[in-house]
């Protein structure tokens, strides 16, 4: 009876040994560390990925595979593959890999950042490159933009020179946080989520408590994704999901019959993407599956990154004093000290902006961008990558690889006077908003609110670090995770710089 029990259970195990003989000798993947039968590396990987994939590297080569139970994932870690993976391969690479959960969240990839590279993205693609993201758009929307970094400047200014803070450092962050939240909703909804005192109103707190949620189910059920045959043991909350998705579309729908009763009353449609979606969703041919879908993506993905990149900036300039400096010199000599930045200098603000490429370059905000798959076999650097598997570009050390950057490790913008880097994905050493098909769409609305934002900051304020701290103590830990936030909220203490007049909000109604 024993032998039997015993034969029985080794019936499955041998069955997975075998599998991975034969795909051995199928294959030539590339090298990697030790998988187990079953969980693959999964036990292996640190918290923080892209430091751990990055000392695999050093051992195993810029190429390596990493099993996260039976699904291969490739990372490649220097510029040479990632413009294999990104240019030259890109038409195999350019599909998604959804979890379960991200098959629920995107209505099975009806939006962009889900779906797989086919008809349905190159539309939808489409309208966000001709539509929503089109220069002319960005720069209708540029009033709401400087509306929202004003008032946070307005914010640190009447916290810091309240009565009985002076000499207290701010937490950074909670003045990006609420930037960021303002922003996104009016770019995408066209509403500032306010009431009549200023604080955020239902409306919002069920937008912000949807956005949590979104993420918290995201990140559900992660360990389980990787071995399917064990799914079973693992079932989705399907009930938290249809949950989800209901409070969404009555948010968004409640928020769509505003617009519409709005545009039959003043005759004229808004220039911010839920207005622009449905003044061209016959056009397109767009289901309200889908502007819901790409509505919540651009939130997803457009929220936090360009807060995140802006504080790990100020983290850098606190520790870095000199360069603080010579952006001050660089912003009194063009902007002066009589009227506040807008975008409109961004263009005579060379340093500015190599600042804002030195701190993309070592901190991205997606380190590891978001996985790709392989639509079909295919060869990079010479190994193979079987179809359906994950291919990951680790940008961060790309970015950090000595054989292609000075003193990689440097804090040092100058290094882009030197030499103009493009950073939109077409050279493949510095690529925070990836390349290819699947590049940021965002990237250009990213970069014009990451540098005005640190402009401002910087233009407004001196910041040194927290009394009793020394610069060089300024952490620069991060969080594991998709998206890379600091792992202690950077604190620093802002010192005004300019006439009182000049720290107000500048409204608009737009
Ligand atoms: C500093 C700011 C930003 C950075 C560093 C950044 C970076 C990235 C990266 C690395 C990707 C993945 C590319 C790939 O899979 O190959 C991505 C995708 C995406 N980003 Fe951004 N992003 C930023 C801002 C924004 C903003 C402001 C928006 C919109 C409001 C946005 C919308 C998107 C969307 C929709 C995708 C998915 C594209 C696709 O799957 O085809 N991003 N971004």
């Amino acid at each position: 009876m024993a032998a039997l029990l015993l034969l029985l259970l080794s019936l499955p195990l041998a069955a997975v040994l075998l599998y991975h003989l034969l795909f051995r000798l199928r294959f030539r993947i590339p090298p990697g560390p030790f998988p187990w039968p079953v969980v693959g590396n999964l036990y292996h990987i640190k918290p923080v990925r892209f430091r751990c994939f990055a000392e695999w590297a050093q051992s195993y080569g810029p190429i390596i595979s990493v099993w996260f139970g039976s699904t291969l994932n490739v990372i490649v870690s220097n510029s040479e593959l990632a413009k294999e993976v990104l240019k030259e391969k890109d038409g195999q690479l350019s599909d998604r890999h959804r979890s379960r959960s991200a098959v629920k969240l995107s209505r099975d990839g009806k939006d962009l950042i889900w779906a797989d590279y086919g008809p349905h993205y190159v539309k939808v693609r489409k309208v966000c490159t001709v539509v929503l993201f089109s220069p002319k758009r960005l720069e209708l929307l540029r009033p709401i933009r400087e509306d929202e970094i004003t008032t946070m400047v307005e914010s640190i200014y009447n916290d810091c020179t309240a009565s009985g803070n002076s000499g207290k450092s701010v937490v950074i962050k909670k003045y990006l946080a609420s930037m960021a939240f303002h922003n996104i909703t009016r770019l995408v909804f066209g509403k500032r989520f306010v009431d009549s005192d200023g604080a955020v109103d239902k409306q919002g707190q069920e937008f912000k408590a949807i956005a949590i949620n979104g993420l918290r189910l995201g990140a559900s059920l992660a360990m389980a994704e990787h071995i399917p045959w064990l799914r079973w043991a693992f079932p989705l909350d399907e009930d938290a999901f249809t949950q989800h998705g209901v409070r969404m579309e009555r948010l968004t729908r409640d928020i769509m019959n505003e617009h519409t009763l709005l545009r039959q009353k003043t005759g004229d449609a808004k220039q911010h993407f839920f207005d622009a979606l449905l003044t061209l969703k016959d056009e397109y041919d767009l289901s309200e599956d889908t502007i819901i879908a790409l509505l919540w993506d651009m939130i997803a993905a457009g929220m936090d990154t360009p807060a995140i990149s802006v504080e790990w900036a100020m983290a850098e300039l606190v520790r870095n004093p000199r360069v603080q400096q010579k952006v001050q010199e660089e912003l009194d000599r063009v902007i002066g000290q009589d009227r506040v930045m807008t975008e409109v200098d961004i263009p005579n603000l060379p340093y500015l902006q190599c600042v804002v490429k030195e701190a993309l370059r070592l901190h991205p905000p997606t380190p590891l961008m978001l996985p790709h798959r392989a639509n079909s076999n295919v060869k990079i650097g010479g190994y193979d990558i079987p179809k359906g598997s994950n291919m990951n570009v680790n940008v961060w050390a790309v970015a950090r690889d000595p054989a292609v950057w000075k003193n990689p490790l440097e804090f040092r913008p100058e290094r882009f006077l030197e030499e103009d880097v493009d950073i939109k994905g077409h050279d493949f050493r510095l690529l925070p908003f990836g390349a290819g098909r699947r590049v940021c769409p965002g990237a250009q609305l990213g970069l014009d609110l990451t540098t005005s934002m640190i402009g401002h900051l910087l233009h407004h304020f001196s910041w040194g670090p927290p009394k009793g701290m020394r610069a060089e103590e300024i952490d620069l830990a991060e969080n594991p995770g998709t998206v890379t936030y600091m792992k202690n909220p950077v604190e620093a203490l802002p010192v005004p710089r300019l006439a009182p007049h000049l720290y107000k909000r500048v409204a608009v109604d737009i």
